[in-house]
């Protein structure tokens, strides 16, 4: 069976792993070492609760019980923008007009913004390219909304999820080349790891203070805005699935979409319920997932459930593996 739990220490080596399968732009997933044994260090703390709710960011693995392998990941962060701004540009239509020639213009600008502060982050989502497209990604993304609902008031009232920006084929990152390169005057690998590996200084110090228009950046870049990685197109119509919408807010680095959603609102969370754990057959019950009801020693999977009324019935082998017991309480999403 696939579960979902939290990350640990000693899932660093998967995590570098991992973090090297995803390639370029996946800005949370650094390939490096001390970057990612300071992210599991936070995230262990986060489900203990030993950080201020809002600086909270937890890791989730997904692991296959019979290999013990490691098959994805994915996080939630409480509160992004805490500690230090979180930039974005906001795509905005400027209209003027002239009554000297009776026309009007409507020009589109860049403007950067720090709209974000505080909202929960969905992302990291990643699963290994040989176990997709089987259900194991909607049970990964799926996971954080389940994680979200259980305990909501450690959460913002709105939801982001930042998807990677469009890639050339031949590798280059043409919102980078047009406009972000520009002012901070780096290749792009070096600023996507300088992101997480330092204060962030560098974008307060660097990042345009004035509005950008469109109509003034090369063609290749002005395409970009807005526009997702090629790999990036299940996390979006997952994303969308769930309720999410493009909230007009791009990545100043390579112009991907942040998607948002009103926390309450998201699918997953609406449709689930809580109900009493029963251990027995769930005879020829649907698989549907499932999620313990507390952050602590959270586990999520899809499995067969029967539902009557309040009682869920599970099988004893999948209570086991996910550490409930008859009369304890868990999420059911239907
Ligand atoms: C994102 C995942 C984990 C998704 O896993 P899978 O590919 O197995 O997903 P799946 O089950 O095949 O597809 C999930 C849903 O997306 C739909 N789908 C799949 N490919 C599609 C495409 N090209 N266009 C439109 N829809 C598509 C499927 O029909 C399915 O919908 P139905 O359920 O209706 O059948 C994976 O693709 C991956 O690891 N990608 C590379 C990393 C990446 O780019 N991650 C996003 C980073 S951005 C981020 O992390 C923020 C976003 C976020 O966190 O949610």
């Amino acid at each position: 069976m696939l579960i979902v739990r939290p990350a640990r220490i000693d899932d660093l080596s998967a995590l570098m792993e991992l973090a090297i399968l995803s390639g370029r732009g996946f800005t949370s997933l650094p390939e490096d070492e001390a970057t990612l044994l300071a992210r599991l260090t936070l995230s262990e703390q986060s489900f203990a609760g030993t950080v201020p709710t809002r600086e909270a960011w937890y890791t989730l693995m997904l692991e296959d019980s019979e290999t013990g392998r490691v098959e994805g990941l994915c996080g939630v962060r409480a509160g992004v923008g805490v500690g230090r701004p979180h930039f974005s540009f906001r795509v905005m239509t400027l209209a003027q007009f002239s009554s000297a020639i009776a026309t009007r213009f409507d020009h589109q600008a860049l403007v950067l913004v720090n709209e974000c502060a505080g909202w929960t982050e969905v992302g990291s989502l990643y699963l290994r390219p040989e176990r997709r497209s089987g259900g194991a990604g909607s049970l990964l993304a799926r996971s954080r909304y389940m994680l979200i609902g259980a305990e909501r008031a450690r959460f913002s009232e709105t939801v982001m999820a930042e998807l990677r920006g469009y890639f050339a084929p031949d590798g280059t990152c043409p919102f980078w080349e047009g406009v972000a390169s520009k002012f901070f005057r780096l290749p792009f690998d070096q600023a996507d790891h300088m992101v997480m590996s330092t204060d962030g200084q560098f974008i307060l110090d660097l990042a345009p203070r004035h509005p950008i228009y469109v109509e003034l950046i090369d063609e290749a870049a002005a395409d970009a805005i807005g526009k997702v990685h090629v790999e990036g197109q299940a996390a979006r119509a997952m994303l969308e699935q769930e309720g999410f919408r493009g909230s007009g807010l791009v990545d100043i680095f390579d112009g991907g979409p942040t998607y948002t959603a009103p926390r309450d609102s998201i699918t997953t969370i609406e449709r689930t319920r809580t109900c009493t754990v029963a251990i027995g057959d769930p005879g020829e019950a649907e698989q549907t997932i499932i999620s313990t009801n507390r952050i602590t020693d959270f586990r999520a999977a899809r499995l067969p459930v029967f539902v009557d009324g309040d009682r869920a019935t599970i099988d004893a082998s999948d209570a086991d593996l996910l550490g409930l017991n008859t009369g304890d309480t868990m999420r059911v999403r239907t």
